[in-house]
């Protein structure tokens, strides 16, 4: 038998979470660290949870004895209201996807931005950042629009296929970072948004093995376009493949699936995982079809 205090019992609390790849993950670089670590899928369909009662189970995952869970859809803003702290990133973005189980209390953490952020630093360091389009502005979107204002991104141009959400988006990043543009746009005017742009992000489910297809068309790219897509299954998404081929610098979607959990382990344990070693694991995964 092992306290709390001498081995780490982690949870991924949300729907349809047994394929994920972040249990292996943590329990892969736990293993290396020599650190007792066991991360279990907590499926609220499974457990016959709604998504409201996220607080409940995560009372319940208290009480079990789990040291931290990570919270992903449908539960990432519904669980703000049950933490009893959070990181100011956290609060202003309202969603968490990391919560530690600390002394009974609730402590809210969002590594979906800063996963993107190292991501961003890691694979594509030091590309301009000034001008930058992203399409899709759902639930990893709002992580990245983030990371990316935080990252000194001075105009963001967002577009979805649900104009609403866009300017909304649009509207609460504006407010949240006041010395930078951030405005929604149609997404048939996308050329001439990517026309004088650093960047392109991609943020919609378009180039998933569910999904093909590519989100826009490759006469829009060029080599000097840097290229991120948020898609990793396939890690060589459509756009990826084309931009790349194209010349462009390009940043696939297992940078920032590994980064987000690079960043919960190391808030869950105290120690700096390593963060090549990761990947290696994660593109094994990927390999295997996992
Ligand atoms: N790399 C990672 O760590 C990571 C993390 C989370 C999600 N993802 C991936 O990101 C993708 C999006 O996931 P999500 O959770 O943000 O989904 P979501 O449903 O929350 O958001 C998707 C958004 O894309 C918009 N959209 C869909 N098709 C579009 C199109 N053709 N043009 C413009 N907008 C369109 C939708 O209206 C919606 O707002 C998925 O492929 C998911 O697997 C990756
Ligand atoms: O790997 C997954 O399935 C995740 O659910 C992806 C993303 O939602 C992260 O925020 C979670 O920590 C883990």
């Amino acid at each position: 038998m092992s306290t709390t205090h001498e081995s780490h019992l982690v949870g991924l609390i949300g729907q349809g979470v047994l394929p994920s790849l972040t249990p292996a993950l943590h329990e892969r670089e736990a293993d290396q660290h020599r650190i007792r670590y066991l991360y279990r899928p907590l499926d609220l369909d499974i457990m016959s949870y709604e998504p409201t009662q996220v607080g409940s189970l995560l009372r319940a995952a208290a009480e079990f004895g789990y040291t931290a869970v990570n919270v992903t859809h449908p539960c990432k803003q519904l669980v703000m209201d049950a933490l009893d702290e959070a990181s100011d990133d956290t609060q202003r973005l309202g969603a968490a996807n990391t919560v530690l189980i600390r002394d009974g209390k609730f402590i809210g953490h969002n590594t979906d931005f800063s996963g993107f952020s190292s991501a961003l630093a890691t694979g594509l360091p030091g590309v301009a950042v000034d001008r930058v389009v992203q399409l899709g502005a759902g639930g990893a979107g709002s992580a990245v629009s983030y990371a990316l204002l935080a990252a000194g991104v001075s105009s963001l141009s967002i577009a979805d296929l649900d104009v609403a959400r866009a300017e909304e988006r649009a509207a609460s990043l504006s407010a949240l970072f006041p010395d930078a543009s951030v405005t929604a746009f149609d997404r048939g005017d996308i050329g001439a948004a990517l026309g004088n742009a650093d960047g392109f992000v991609h943020a919609t489910p378009v180039g998933m093995h569910s999904h093909p297809g590519m989100p826009v068309e490759a006469s829009l790219l060029r080599p000097d376009l840097w290229v991120a897509d948020v898609v990793y299954r396939p890690l060589e998404t459509e756009l990826v493949r084309t931009a790349r081929d194209l010349g462009c610098r390009v940043l696939d979607g297992g940078y920032m699936a590994v980064g987000q959990a690079a960043d919960a382990f190391t808030l869950i344990t105290g120690i700096s995982p390593d963060r090549d070693r990761m990947r290696r694991h994660f593109l094994e995964l990927i390999a295997e079809g996992r």
